[in-house]
């Protein structure tokens, strides 16, 4: 065996990576005896440390503050987050005659994180025949710790190069304790981003090593080990999930949904799952069973699903358990086999999964949501240790998610994309991509590979699927069903025979389109999952077959007339002749525990609800307002009025969406849902889980029904319960019938119980921050002329004084004076709402000051004070929830009645509750006959 050795230095900026290099000036005898001294060592034995940021970070020295620096830093590229280094190491590639290579690392025993010992000298890893490693060791009592934190403990004390070896070994005697599995270390070590959850949704919990040397020498490292888990894949014991045992699915997977606590399917998981794993044959709707093409498609294993059913029901795993079935049980055989036609005619790996959505946050949610799942299927629980952790290993295994999507770095997802390196080969791709059609198809159109390992698509699943093909929403899905679509002579509806194939060969249709060198997949699975996929599209898509709608001509009319089920159908190349449609959906699409309600009020009263309603009910709200403008306007107003809330909309940038999301989600420290909003336009109404929200308001109506019906799903998921608030001015009535006519609804929803003295209270307040927001602007619009007079005048060279001002400005004659006055009243707007902030709201007749001389209303009081059942912000008033308070109302109709006169509520003469205006109006009245009465 002929062998060439080459000396390199590694260099690598990526998260997680490594920069290996031996630049140090060794020109003194000592450090040639050192080099003498080295040997072959394991990569993962290495003491790497961290590399910190560089010290502008500290001293501002790229702008003006901390804040500055960071702004300053381009977030979309790595930067030096999660880098580690090491010096005075000999990375050596040696090629041999076969074409396999072997990659070594040459250092001295100082380099090590401990004494060696313990382990045994690490072969050079060898591509070509890897070595089989000595079992994997009892793990000791002592807690692990990443190799990070260990190695900036040292960093703290000393360099390494000013440490003596003695110190070393101290210095990480703890983590050498601790790292007994080597390559347990060497995925903490490569994978420090795996512990968080944000960085899996952005799909940087891979092996993202930039330097393929040093990753494929990691790889070799994990390949070796590999053979140790034999053990942790038994049976999984189906009396753990006895709801689950129906199902067939890899026992990781039956792990890790137990781990998860999902103790049983969904229904949706249920219906569909036994479909797309080919257990059932029979479409579930029962309306199907005497169609002629669901016998013929029996023929066909594994069906294509369309399933609907209501928000928050768990469609994602509905597909995702299937996908990743597949994936579990195929990883090894599917890396094989493309490794082998690769090096035969260099064609690119095929696609397990393709999941397009139509938002960038449904995106990193799904691949979040699966990502989940696959790493819980990696832990393993060791007979000494209560605490499962990750076996890395497993991990390595099982299927890698990216998400292609906006907003982010482009550069960063094509890297994502390659996947790590796996068995017998290079980078064999991610096996699942979560893409927004837009981004998704900006990189595939310029790049064949990708594109061709789109076309070969195992699974194709359109998430909000009525979404995705809106007509003129996504121009660019068209293009990518294209790719995955046959050509259209191919196509059931001609009538050829033969599309249907049992079983998942892939390549028994020679007469398919090539293009990129491959052919689509005549095996792809379509899962096509919404809340709101109206029932003609049902019925139609699976008659579609037999409809003549494939001719040009019928395209051209369509293009005309187009409808969401025209675009579905015609786009959508089911390889099913007649996709089984699960629709659970009982009427509407909204889930069983939404609670829904309204109130009615004039447009400028819309902001005094809103904070009524979010004072009086403390919790995680979502308001939904129609416009960005509406957002803008919004949020100052309730940040004056001390609401924490966060905007999001598409004109945020990313980075800040994602920020603001998680904010929102985030509990507190004693792991209680934290009192905030998010105020949102419809880019949250689709898709999103975020757990614990209790209410949705409308503040603006929808302008459809299915948006109505996604945004009011954001709460009550998972069987959970949520209320839904639609604030309704007069001029929406109209559109508020419409909806209540396309959700088939018959009667009217509930009008919400205001206590409106309560309401009266927080009037001024509402109308303070109005003020001060509206003060405000001006203000800033002042400056912002001022100031660009003043740069003109600057760059003219010329005074200006008070009289030099722009005629035409709509400031203009403002004096300095009046500005200042103007500043003044702002200033004393705030001070004013401060200090009615600072007090809580007090109910009529009740004195906080003199609990004891409000008779019975005080003792009660006092009684609820005690008992914590108090209104932290509203005295007088007990702290029940938004449910409870409605719930009360259906439930006592009399009661309700009483309590809506007392509260001040007038009742119509058709027995209804007036809404708020009118019942303001009345009581005005009422009050102003009473007075005159009394004069
Ligand atoms: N079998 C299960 N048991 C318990 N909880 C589950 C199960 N499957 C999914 N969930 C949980 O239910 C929640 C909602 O799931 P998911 O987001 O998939 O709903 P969805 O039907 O897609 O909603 P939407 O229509 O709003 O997109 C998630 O938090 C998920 O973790």
């Amino acid at each position: 065996m002929a062998k060439e050795a080459s000396s390199s230095k590694a260099r690598s900026l990526a998260p997680g990576g490594k920069h290996v290099g031996n630049g140090r000036t060794a020109s003194s005898s000592k450090a040639a005896s050192r080099k003498q001294n080295r040997k072959s060592v394991d990569p993962t034995k290495l003491a790497w440390s961290t590399v910190h940021l560089p010290s502008e970070a500290q001293s501002g020295g790229a702008g003006v503050t901390e804040s500055d620096f960071f702004n300053t830093l381009n977030w979309n590229d790595d930067d030096f987050m999660g880098l580690q280094e090491i010096d005075d190491v000999d990375v050596v590639q040696e090629s041999r005659d076969d074409g396999s290579r072997t990659i070594s690392f040459l250092a001295s025993d100082n380099k090590l994180k401990g004494k060696q010992t313990k382990a045994k000298p690490t072969p050079k890893l060898d591509f070509a025949e890897p070595v089989a490693l000595k079992k994997k060791p009892k793990k000791k009592q002592l807690k692990k710790r990443p190799v990070e934190e260990v190695a900036s403990d040292v960093d703290e004390h000393a360099t390494l190069d000013s440490l003596q070896d003695a110190d070393i070994t101290a210095a990480t005697e703890e983590f050498d304790e601790a790292a007994s599995d080597q390559y347990e270390t060497a995925a903490d070590f490569t994978l420090p981003a795996a512990e968080g959850e944000e960085a899996i949704a952005a799909g940087d919990s891979d092996l993202d090593l930039d330097d393929d040397d040093l990753a494929e020498a990691f790889r070799n490292a994990h390949e070796l080990d590999l053979q140790d888990d034999e053990e942790a894949d038994a049976e999984f014991d189906n009396a753990v999930l006895p709801a689950w045992s129906h199902l067939p699915l890899h026992a990781d997977i039956k792990r890790a949904l137990a781990q998860k606590g999902f103790s049983k399917p969904t229904e949706i998981q249920n219906r569909s799952i036994p479909f797309a794993l080919g257990l059932q044959q029979d479409a579930a709707s029962s309306d199907d069973s005497d169609d002629a093409a669901a016998a013929a498609s029996s023929s066909r294993k594994k069906r294509d699903v369309i399933g609907v059913s209501q928000t928050g029901s768990g469609k994602t795993l509905a597909y995702g358990l299937p996908i990743l079935n597949y994936l579990f049980e195929n990883a090894e055989n599917a890396v094989a086999s493309s490794s082998r036609s690769r090096s035969a005619e260099d064609v690119p790996p095929p696609l397990g999964a393709l999941i397009l959505c139509p938002t960038r946050e449904l995106t990193l949610q799904v691949s979040s949501h699966l990502t989940d799942l696959v790493r819980a299927s990696c832990l393993v629980s060791d007979a000494d240790d209560d605490e499962a952790e990750i076996s890395h290993k497993k991990l390595l295994r099982r299927p890698q998610i990216a998400v292609v999507c906006g907003g982010m770095s482009e550069q960063k997802q094509r890297r994502l994309l390659e996947g790590r390196f796996r068995q017998g080969d290079r980078k064999a791709g991610v096996d699942i991509i979560v893409a927004t059609p837009g981004r998704l198809w900006e990189m595939t159109r310029l790049d064949d590979h990708l594109a061709a390992r789109i076309k070969q698509t195992r699974f194709l699943v359109l998430d909000e699927a009525d979404r995705m093909v809106e007509v003129g929403h996504f121009a660019e899905m068209e293009h990518i069903l294209n790719l995955v679509n046959r050509s259209e002579a191919r196509r059931p509806s001609e009538g050829k025979e033969g599309q249907q194939r049992g079983g998942d060969s892939d390549q028994d249709d020679e007469s398919e389109v090539e293009s990129h060198g491959v052919k689509p997949n005549a095996n792809m699975q379509t899962f096509i999952f919404s809340a709101t996929l109206s029932k003609a599209l049902q019925v139609n898509l699976k008659r579609r077959r037999k409809v003549q709608q494939f001719t040009k001509k019928r395209h051209s009319k369509r293009k005309e007339n187009a409808t969401t089920l025209d675009e579905l159908m015609d786009r959508v190349d089911f390889r099913d002749e007649s996709p089984a449609v699960i629709d659970l959906t009982p009427g509407q699409g909204l889930p069983e525990g939404l609670m829904e309600t309204k109130i009615e009020c004039v447009g400028k009263d819309k902001d005094l609800y809103l904070y009524y309603f979010l004072l009086r009910y403390p919790g995680r709200s979502l308001v939904f307002v129609n416009s960005i403008d509406g957002i803008r306007r919004l949020t100052p107003i309730l940040a004056q009025l001390n609401v924490t809330c966060y905007p999001i909309h598409s004109q945020l940038q990313q980075k800040q969406r994602l920020k603001n999301l998680d904010r929102f989600r985030a509990f507190n420290r004693s792991g209680k849902v934290t009192n905030c909003v998010l105020l949102a336009t419809d880019v949250a109404a689709r898709g999103l889980d975020i757990p614990s929200v209790e209410h949705v308001v409308h503040y603006q109506l929808p302008r459809s029904a299915d948006t109505y019906v996604h945004r009011s799903g954001r709460t009550a998921r998972a069987g959970r319960t949520g209320v839904s608030l639609a604030l309704i001015e007069p001029k929406e009535k109209t559109l508020w019938a419409q909806l209540c006519r396309a959700m088939g609804r018959k009667t009217d929803i509930a009008t919400f119980p205001v206590t409106f003295s309560t309401l009266a209270l927080l009037r001024e307040r509402v109308e303070l921050a109005l003020a001060i927001d509206k003060q405000t602007h001006e203000a800033n619009k002042q400056a912002h002329d001022d100031n660009w007079l003043a740069k003109l005048a600057e760059e003219a060279d010329l005074a200006m004084s008070d009289d030099d001002v722009d005629p035409d400005a709509p400031t203009a004659g403002r004096s300095r004076a009046q500005n200042g006055k103007a500043a003044a009243k702002l200033n004393e707007m705030k001070a004013k709402l401060s200090a009615l902030l600072a007090k809580p709201i007090t109910t009529t007749g009740l004195s906080h000051r003199y609990l004891t001389a409000t008779g019975l209303q005080g003792s009660a009081w006092v009684d609820d004070m005690i008992s914590n059942r108090s209104h932290e912000q509203i005295l007088g008033v007990q702290n029940t929830n938004a449910q409870t308070e409605l719930q009360s109302r259906q439930v006592q109709p009399a009661k309700k009645k009483q309590k809506m006169v007392k509260e001040g509520a007038v009742t119509n003469n058709k027995g209804k509750t007036a809404s708020a205006p009118q019942a303001a109006g009345k009581k005005g009245k009422v009050n102003k006959q009473q007075k005159r009465k009394s004069e």
